[in-house]
């Protein structure tokens, strides 16, 4: 850069107020001009330095090549005064023809000159990432290469990312490489399925270096209300199951299989048709009967749940929707449940009571495998309209994580446990099992566990459940022609329990009264074999 005397009177001005310090220097080394800026670095009023000798400034002041060869040098300095380190610049200053005025120098106090030069190169990068530090109060957070190499990663990073949960690891991986691809910031959200207790959420953002890609950030945030929003959850899913006002997303299950009956359940609810449930026993259809009922127009009528083994006799059965009417039911949903293989002439009994209560919504449930080609095909036809079937735990085990999670949460508060995670051994084990009694056995299962381990276990594994005391209802767990004397014992008392029940109307007092019990005593076996305190919604 040339500057002449002529050019430089038209920047006076702006002179003083420039962010570095400037003095020219004339021929004799006498300070000719100098701003304030310059002024401040040495610490002097800058018209105080007027006149001085250059040398009585700076330590080693070093222009002979300037004023010679008229070539620019850069140099470190210090103050003499305030032993300040400064950077210095000397540039020819040359008259019209190029003939040597002076020297004009640049002077910078070192530290601001570090500043500058930092701000081009590695530190502009850290900057950035502290801006981000800075905007936001998540302390979990990672930084990565563009290449995807980790740098640098906070403890509650590393501690978050466990490796118990490779999928999650991965996903998190997955989030950075894709910020790094398309140098956009992402944020997505991952439900923790293994413990079901948060959501957590990763947010990417890409950093960048004079505008060139040079790595991301990722920062973990775990939802905060998570944990709340889970527990109301929780509480709610807890009093519709003891209500029995269950909804169509208290099914449980993401496999084809139960979302396929899922959505029948919701088309067929709005109709007044028929319908036949088909499963194993616990797969869930009673629930599934209720959840229609309470997705209809019914809902504020009663649903009412009849074994066929009730109907004894077609007298039973004509009394039996007398006092179902009598009840309120005429509008209701009557739910019954083939425990038995039902007669030719109870089949042709219900078949015209359907016809004659065209306002009573009917739902049948039946065990598999069921005689079904045996039934009367009328009867048959009409029931096989509308048919969903239930697909057994073992053809659907893929759910069985998020059955456990939905079963652990329920009983951890119910019994106050603090179940946090299923080990994987007995997961793999679970996985292989047969399930003869399905939902119904994996619930009664976990129901034990939460109610016989201590309240401080976290994690179940096989060995903790082999040292559990077993559960008195195993008749869950057997094939009906493997049953031991006393599961067979259990299975008839609740049959019979659930009849007489039934020919009370669920009258608490008067059932007990007529099975020679106490009211306490009928309470605690319904508990045990879990039977529906109301029967009727
Ligand atoms: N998909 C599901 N999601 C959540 N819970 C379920 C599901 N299916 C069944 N259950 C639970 O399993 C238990 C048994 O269900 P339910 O009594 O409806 O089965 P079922 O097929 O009618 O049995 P059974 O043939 O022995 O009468 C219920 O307590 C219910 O809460």
């Amino acid at each position: 850069m040339k500057i002449n005397s002529n050019n430089f009177n038209m920047y006076e001005d702006l002179f003083h107020k420039l962010p570095v310090g400037i003095i020219l220097i004339n021929k004799q080394d006498n300070i000719t001009l100098i701003n304030q800026t310059a002024g401040e670095i040495i610490s002097s009023e800058a018209d105080h330095l007027i006149g001085r000798e250059i040398q009585t400034i700076l330590k080693n002041p070093s222009y002979e090549q300037v004023k010679q060869l008229h070539l620019q040098v850069e140099k470190k300095d210090t103050i003499k005064e305030t032993n300040q380190h400064v950077v210095t610049t000397y540039t020819p200053f040359l008259s019209n023809s190029d003939t040597l005025d002076g020297v004009l120098l640049v002077m910078e106090s070192l530290d601001n000159f570090k500043q500058k030069v930092s701000a081009l190169t590695e530190a502009d990068f850290y900057h950035q990432i502290l801006q981000e530090l800075l905007k936001t109060d998540l302390i979990a957070f990672r930084i990565l290469q563009t290449d995807g190499i980790e740098l640098f990663s906070s403890e509650l990073w590393k501690s978050e990312m466990n490796d118990d949960n490779p999928y999650f690891v991965d996903w998190v991986d997955q989030l950075a490489m894709k910020t790094l691809t398309a140098r956009r910031e992402r944020s997505d959200r991952y439900q923790v399925e293994s413990t079901a207790m948060n959501a957590v959420d990763i947010i990417t953002k890409p950093i960048k270096r004079e505008g060139m890609l040079s790595g991301c950030i990722q920062f973990l945030k775990k939802e905060e209300n998570s944990a709340l929003k889970q527990q109301l959850k929780i509480t709610a899913q807890m009093l519709r199951k003891l209500e029995k006002t269950y909804q169509i997303e208290d099914i449980i299950g993401n496999s084809p299989e139960i979302n396929i009956a899922r959505e029948q359940a919701k088309i067929y609810a709005e109709t007044s048709a028929p319908v036949l449930l088909r499963g194993e026993k616990g797969t869930g259809k009673a629930m599934l009967a209720r959840i229609m009922h309470m997705t209809s127009n019914r809902k504020y009528y009663p649903f009412i749940r009849v074994n066929s083994s009730f109907f004894i006799s077609a007298a039973d059965l004509k009394e039996a929707f007398v006092s179902i009417s009598k009840r309120g039911g005429k509008n209701g949903t009557v739910y019954i449940y083939f425990n038995e293989e039902p007669s030719i002439l109870l089949q042709n009994k219900l078949l015209s009571l359907m016809e004659n209560q065209p306002s009573i919504r009917f739902v049948f449930g039946v065990k598999e495998p069921s005689q079904l080609a045996e039934w009367h095909s009328a009867f048959l036809d009409e029931l096989q309209r509308y048919q969903i079937v239930l697909p057994a735990l073992k053809q659907r085990i893929n759910d069985l994580p998020l059955l456990i999670d939905h079963f652990v949460n329920h009983y951890n508060q119910k019994y106050d446990t603090q179940i946090r995670k299923i080990e994987e051994d007995l997961m793999d084990c679970w996985k292989t099992m047969n399930w003869p009694g399905n939902i119904m056995e994996l619930e009664d299962k976990i129901e034990q566990i939460a109610k016989n381990i201590s309240s401080f276990t976290e994690t179940v594994g096989i060995d903790t459940v082999k040292n559990l005391p077993k559960n008195p209802n195993t008749y869950l767990e057997k094939d009906d022609d493997g049953l031991s004397l006393q599961m067979a014992l259990d299975q008839f008392e609740r049959e019979y329990l659930f009849n007489a029940l039934e020919k009370h109307q669920y009258n608490k007092t008067k059932t007990a009264k007529a099975l020679g019990v106490s009211v306490r005593n009928l309470y605690y076996k319904m508990d045990k074999y879990k039977i529906e305190r109301g029967g009727v919604t």
